[in-house]
């Protein structure tokens, strides 16, 4: 059954408003798993824009939920995830100036470096994976590095269905798809699991949520957005609904 985790980075970006201890993650982290939450993303950022390194240390102590650690690829945030253990972590590029994150992990330029710090992720049991584009050269450099998982970034997708006026058939939507598709083909034919995220909303995610073999979405800010007129856990369990009613087998 696909999985749902809910990046509760915004959470924090709404404290962080006025710099105080409200609305805090570690509440919400449990309020998405009551709503059916299979796990909590939250990105560590070097600027620590919103999640902190006490919000991490709070949210592994406190709850039980599964963690997957979004982090730069970084000596530090290696050294922080390390320590944490969360289940998962995975590799994410950060830009000091993006407003949210902009495109893939380049892979292809950089395999020495990141290989090491996939053996060193992995040697202390943490899951590791890889958010890229959906562009085969990278995928290909994931499996080499040792990365278990590849998160495809599905934000051209979502930014060509509402470019598109939220027409799913739309050919510019159609190609942005396949191309997901493609690319989650190849990470399974090369041993890894397929994971997908970035932008994905009420509106768009059942498309992607019913291509065969996709083990997780990680979805954020659409499911916060919500929150603040239905609540988080509603928030959650209305994406799990669609989210399962997509992946039904059709009758
Ligand atoms: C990799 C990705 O698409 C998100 O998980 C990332 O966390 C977005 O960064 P912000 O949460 O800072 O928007
Ligand atoms: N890796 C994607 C994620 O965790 C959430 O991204 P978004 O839904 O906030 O765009």
């Amino acid at each position: 059954m696909i999985e749902l985790g809910v990046n509760i980075d915004h959470v924090a970006t709404l404290r962080q408003a006025r710099r105080t201890w409200e609305p805090d993650p570690v509440w919400a982290a449990v309020e998405a798993h009551l709503g059916g939450a299979d796990g909590i993303t939250v990105h560590l950022r070097e600027d620590r824009r919103h999640v902190n390194d006490d919000d991490v240390r709070r949210l592994r102590e406190l709850t039980q939920v599964k963690l997957n650690l979004e982090m730069a690829a970084t000596d530090e945030m290696v050294g922080i995830a390390c320590r944490l253990e969360p289940e998962m972590a995975m590799l994410v590029p950060e830009g000091r100036h993006e407003v949210t994150t902009e495109g893939g992990l380049d892979i292809v330029g950089q395999e020495a470096r990141l290989k090491e710090m996939i053996a060193r992720l992995a040697d202390a049991g943490i899951v590791t994976s890889v958010f890229i584009d959906a562009e085969h050269p990278q995928i290909e450099a994931a499996a080499r590095i040792g990365a278990r998982v590849c998160e495809i970034h599905t934000g051209p997708y979502a930014h060509a269905f509402h470019g598109s006026g939220r027409d799913a058939e739309a050919p510019a939507v159609l190609a942005e798809l396949a191309k997901v598709k493609a690319a989650g083909e190849a990470v399974r034919r090369l041993g890894m699991r397929f994971n997908a995220g970035h932008a994905l909303n009420y509106y768009n995610v059942q498309p992607i949520a019913r291509l065969a073999g996709v083990r997780e979405l990680h979805i954020g800010h659409a499911i916060v957005s919500r929150a603040v007129f239905v609540g988080l856990r509603e928030a959650v369990a209305e994406m799990k609904r669609l989210m399962r009613e997509a992946a039904a087998p059709s009758a």
